[in-house]
């Protein structure tokens, strides 16, 4: 079997081959040693330290009881068994590099492929490395920092294809998605999430706003094997003032279903037209097959940032279902015909330069931390945003590797007393919640669901939970000693089933929401292995 056959399904439980846990992103597993029952008796069975005091976003791959993980500055693979280091590589990158990334300090994790493991750089190179040794094999510059590029992305690997994306849509760059050959690193081909001018949606862009619409292409794409088609979600027009850029602005706030051998774009959906509220569509495109009105439906579902739950027809792009999941207040619904928000005077006046009140926020109903769906309930298990945003554009002109963003960052945020997120169970056609697990302060990490009827998430103060599928009570918790993060990961090596999870505390939350809660937390980066105590 080659790693492709095996990343394929959820069928293989004793490996995490790909960032979402198979091809489909939706981070379910069939094991059940640990259930509802068992998970009362989840221990650590060792812990270890990255050295590092950044976010820890890194989703853990598990080939062969080893785990290969990153940060920012190293890739490591350590044995399951023992919880001790194999190797380390580090990872260099210019001192000024940290200046032109948004959002952390961050890497997402590795993809790995024949004996390969393909990471990213933050100063946007891409590279190969010996899973055995941890020695380089190639090394492929993917952009430049001075222009404002970076990239925290986990690569995909599609029919033999590297593919990666890109970050920096607040420093008025044009994004893209590169494939890359696994064995020598060349290049095969770019596709800009920008057109220009003389290709298909380059009228959707006035006069060069195109040259600097952003659009980043910053989290991994799903891959349907039968369908060859990968789906990879694209970030925000730059800069946020829409005024600047009048159009649709494709292909930002959109997903494209791609040929993943040439890159070629087979259709695409736009989320949100020329937004101005910063909602990427870069969150995780979970595929499922599903039973729509009594018809075996091949589906793709996003809790997009902009706060619709959205259903497609993933061999079309036809819409299916589009509902709030969280309180929005910018649009008042999907128009089912064209796919299209109907807007309220929020956009409107905020399209006008008048300072309005946003729901949800610039940080989106959900960020980027990626949801579960499980099959077995039908659920979609998301950690969701629960906070709206003060928005006014202001005038802005565009300067290389500078912030672009044409928007005043002063008194942002629009708190109520309430929680400010929730672990949702949410029924992906009606975008309607089963249960809802509330969060003083929002959880930041993935969500991984399991047949043993158990939801595992973190949160920024640091515990590690477990709830209940069905009715989202909490069955478990540890303190793992800084926030999470991170993206919980299961498999089942020698007859025992793992969890393991990285620690460390940073990122977006931390860095823009004025949280003042979160100073107690401590940073420090750390891989978790959990299993049940025998
Ligand atoms: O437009 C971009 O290029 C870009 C990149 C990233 C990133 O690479 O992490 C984030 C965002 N945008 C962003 O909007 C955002 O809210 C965000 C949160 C995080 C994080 O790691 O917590 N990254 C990013």
């Amino acid at each position: 079997q080659t790693t492709e056959q095996l990343v394929k399904g959820v069928t293989d439980t004793s490996n995490v081959l790909n960032y979402g846990m198979g091809y489909n992103l939706q981070r379910f597993s069939t094991l059940k040693q640990i259930n509802k029952d068992t998970v009362k008796n989840l221990v650590p069975v060792w812990n270890y330290s990255f050295n590092d005091d950044r976010s820890e976003e890194s989703q853990p791959i598990v080939y062969q009881g080893v785990i290969y993980v990153t940060t920012h500055n190293a890739t490591m693979a350590v044995d399951v068994k023992t919880g001790k280091q194999i190797w380390k590589s580090k990872i260099e990158y210019p001192a000024e590099t940290p200046r032109i990334v948004c959002c952390g300090i961050i890497n997402r994790g590795v993809a790995i492929h024949e004996g390969k493991l393909f990471r990213t750089t933050l100063d946007a190179n891409v590279i190969a490395i010996d899973a055995k040794t941890g020695k380089e094999l190639w090394r492929q510059k993917a952009a430049d920092i001075k222009e404002g590029y970076s990239m925290t992305v986990a690569p995909l690997v599609a029919d033999g294809v590297v593919i990666t994306g890109i970050s920096g849509a607040e420093f008025g760059t044009r994004g893209f998605i590169d494939g890359w050959d696994p064995a020598t690193g060349k290049h095969v081909w770019r596709t800009h999430s920008i057109p220009s001018p003389d290709e298909p949606g380059g009228d959707t862009w006035k006069g060069d706003t195109w040259k600097l619409g952003g659009g980043s292409t910053w989290i991994t794409g799903s891959y349907d094997p039968e369908l060859n088609t990968v789906y990879w979600g694209i970030g925000n027009p730059g800069p946020f003032n829409s005024a600047v850029r009048p159009g649709d602005n494709l292909y930002t706030c959109s997903v494209l279903a791609m040929d993943p051998k040439t890159g070629k774009i087979k259709w695409h959906y736009q989320f949100s037209p020329n937004n101005p509220f910063d909602y990427d569509a870069v969150a995780e495109m979970v595929l499922a097959d599903v039973n729509i009105e009594g018809k075996p439906t091949k589906t793709l579902m996003n809790a997009n940032r902009n706060g619709f739950f959205y259903v497609l027809d993933r061999t079309n792009g036809k819409l299916l279902a589009a509902n709030p999941y969280v309180k929005v207040n910018w649009a008042t619904g999907i128009d089912m015909k064209t796919g299209r928000p109907i807007e309220t005077d929020v956009s409107k006046d905020a399209r006008e330069g008048k300072k309005v009140t946003v729901y949800p926020s610039i940080l989106g109903g959900k960020n980027w931390e990626p949801m579960s769906f499980n099959p077995q309930t039908g659920l979609a298990y998301a950690n969701t945003l629960a906070f709206g945003g003060r928005y006014k554009t202001e005038p802005v002109t565009f300067k290389q590797g500078e912030w672009y963003l044409g928007m005043d960052l002063t008194d942002l945020w629009e708190y109520g007393d309430g929680p400010r997120g929730h672990l949702k169970a949410i029924d992906p056609m009606t975008g309607k919640s089963k249960w809802e697990a509330p969060s003083d302060i929002p959880r930041f990490s993935g969500v991984l669901s399991t047949a043993g009827g158990v939801v595992f998430s973190g949160a920024l103060t640091g515990e590690f939970e477990a709830f209940d599928a069905d009715t989202g009570k909490k069955l478990w918790q540890f303190q793992t000693g800084s926030g999470i993060e991170g993206q919980p990961v299961t498999w089942q090596q020698d007859g025992v089933q793992y969890v393991a999870v990285t620690s460390g505390y940073g990122g977006v939350y931390s860095l823009f929401s004025g949280d003042e809660r979160l100073a107690q937390v401590p940073p420090g980066g750390s891989l978790w292995l959990f299993a049940v105590k025998q």
